[in-house]
Order: structure tokens, then sequence, then C-alpha cells
């Protein structure tokens, strides 16, 4: 049966600009791209932070590289982000999903020199049993830092190569990676191919944006789907949406 993993970006299910704020639309949207997915194959669901995480990380000095050792900050953070997991498992149970919670804080950790160790046990079980994880970006502990962010966007790394994903999708709000014009770029091989394009995120996100998440996907080695809202349903049907990022 074949596997996919999705990340809804959290610029897709949140108004990242109000604070803990759910996009009702975009979640319904997103939610309904699930269901029809998970009819059809094995999919597990990665969502981002959007206003829910990346205030609260940014409040507590947290980033991907920055960790705390303060308690209360890790699970205000880890909070905001349970918050966020619930509405997405809400919208998908509505949907007749059967979704489970994985908290990536409860599972991993990263080592000093940053990799990211994400035991995939319950993850892998739950798929076998027909169950649709659904994981988050979030805080997570981090040997010499304390605690430090990990994205959403690690997470799809860790879980397609370690699952062997068939196919990756990330649906964000902007339809593919852009060039300098606007226009998507259909393929990218190599960060040249889109460096001078690639800025940061223009709200409060403390994982690097689109940069960052073009390096992790050349990374992994499968190809990878950057598309907006309106590919989400190219993307059910097994077609090429926005960018396809190909690993090397
Ligand atoms: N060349 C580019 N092409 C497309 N987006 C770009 C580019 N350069 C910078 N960006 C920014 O990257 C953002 C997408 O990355 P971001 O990490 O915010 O997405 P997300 O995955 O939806 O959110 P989250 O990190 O909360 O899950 C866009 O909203 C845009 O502001
Ligand atoms: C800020 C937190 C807790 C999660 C970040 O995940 P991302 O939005 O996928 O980068």
């Amino acid at each position: 049966m074949s596997l996919v993993v999705l990340k809804l970006g959290g610029s897709v299910v949140t108004d990242k600009d109000e604070p803990e704020t759910v996009d009702e639309a975009g979640l319904a949207a997103a939610a309904d791209a699930v269901a029809s997915l998970a009819e059809s194959g094995q999919v597990v669901v990665v969502h981002g932070g959007g206003s829910f995480g990346h205030h609260h990380a940014a409040d507590h000095g947290v980033s991907s590289e920055t960790g705390t050792h303060d308690a209360a900050g890790v699970r205000a953070i880890h909070d905001a982000m349970k918050r966020l997991n619930d509405a997405v498992l809400d919208a998908l149970s509505e949907r007749g999903v059967a979704a489970l919670p994985v908290h990536p804080l409860s599972a991993g950790a990263r080592k000093e020199d940053g990799s990211l160790s994400l035991p995939l046990a319950a993850t892998e079980t739950m798929l076998a049993e027909g169950f649709v994880p659904v994981l988050h970006g979030d805080v997570i502990a981090h040997a010499g830092e304390g605690a430090t962010i990990v994205s959403g966007d690690d997470l799809v790394v860790s879980l397609a190569s370690g699952l062997g994903a068939d196919r990756v999708g990330l649906c964000s709000t902007v339809p593919g990676v852009l060039d300098t014009d606007g226009e998507v770029i259909p393929e990218i091989t190599a960060f040249e191919d889109a460096a001078e394009a690639l800025g940061g995120s223009e709200s409060t996100d403390v994982t690097g944006g689109m940069a960052a998440k073009v390096r992790k996907l050349l990374a992994l080695g499968a190809p990878a789907h950057v598309f907006g809202p309106d590919g989400l349903s190219a993307f059910v049907a097994g077609e090429s949406p926005g960018t396809v990022i190909r690993g090397e």
C-alpha cells in the first residue's frame, strides 16, 4: 500500500499573524484532502506551528538552535502545539479519519550536533493498524541545550526516509517555491536553483521559512512537492502541483 507523508503548513491551518487562531477554511480544505488520501492508502500527517507554536517560541527565546532549560517555557510552547493538534484531529475525525496524535516532545530528541532521533515504532504501528498518525512541529529535548524547536519540516524528512514514503507533500500558502519574478519554479535539484529568490518567512517563524524548507527537502533523497492550498486536490490525485524538489 502506498504511503504519503503530508505536511500542512502552519500558515495554511492557522492565521499566522493572530495568536492561536485556527484558519477554519484552510483546515477544512486540508482535512478533506487527508480524508481522500486515507481512503486509498496510508498517510502520515505533520502540521506546522503557525500562530500557535511560533509566538510562544519567540516569547521564550527558543529556536531550532537556541534552547531553554525553563520547563514552564517548554510546556507553554508544547501546550500551544497540542491545542492546534487537537483542532487538526477534530477536523479529521469529523470526516471519519481515524486520526491519532504523536507528540514529538514525548517521542524523540536531538543529539548535541542537532541531529534528530525520532523513534518510529508508534507511527509505524498506528499505520499498520489503520490509523492516521498526526505529528506536529514541537519543542524537543536537545543534548546540551535543554529543549529546542523541531520543525514540521524536520519531522517530514525523518518520517519520509525512516518509513520509506512513496510521496511527500508540503502544503504552504504559496503556490510553490517562487523565483525572483514571483513565478513558480517547477523543479529544484540544487539549492542554487532558487537561492536568489529564497528569503525567510514573512511572519514570525523561528524555524527558517522557505529557504530552510528547500535545504531539508534536498537532503531527503526522494521527490517532495511544495504547493499551495489550490494544489491540494491535484496532489491527492497523484499529480505534481507547484514545485518538485529532488535531492541528489
Ligand atoms: N522564494 C520563495 N518562494 C516561496 N515562498 C518564499 C520564498 N522566499 C520566502 N518565502 C516565504 O516562505 C513562506 C513559507 O514558509 P513557511 O515556513 O512560513 O511555511 P509553512 O510551512 O506554511 O509554515 P510553518 O513553518 O508555520 O509550518 C512563504 O509564506 C513566504 O513568505
Ligand atoms: C514553533 C513550533 C513549536 C513548531 C515549528 O514547526 P514549523 O511551523 O513546522 O516550523
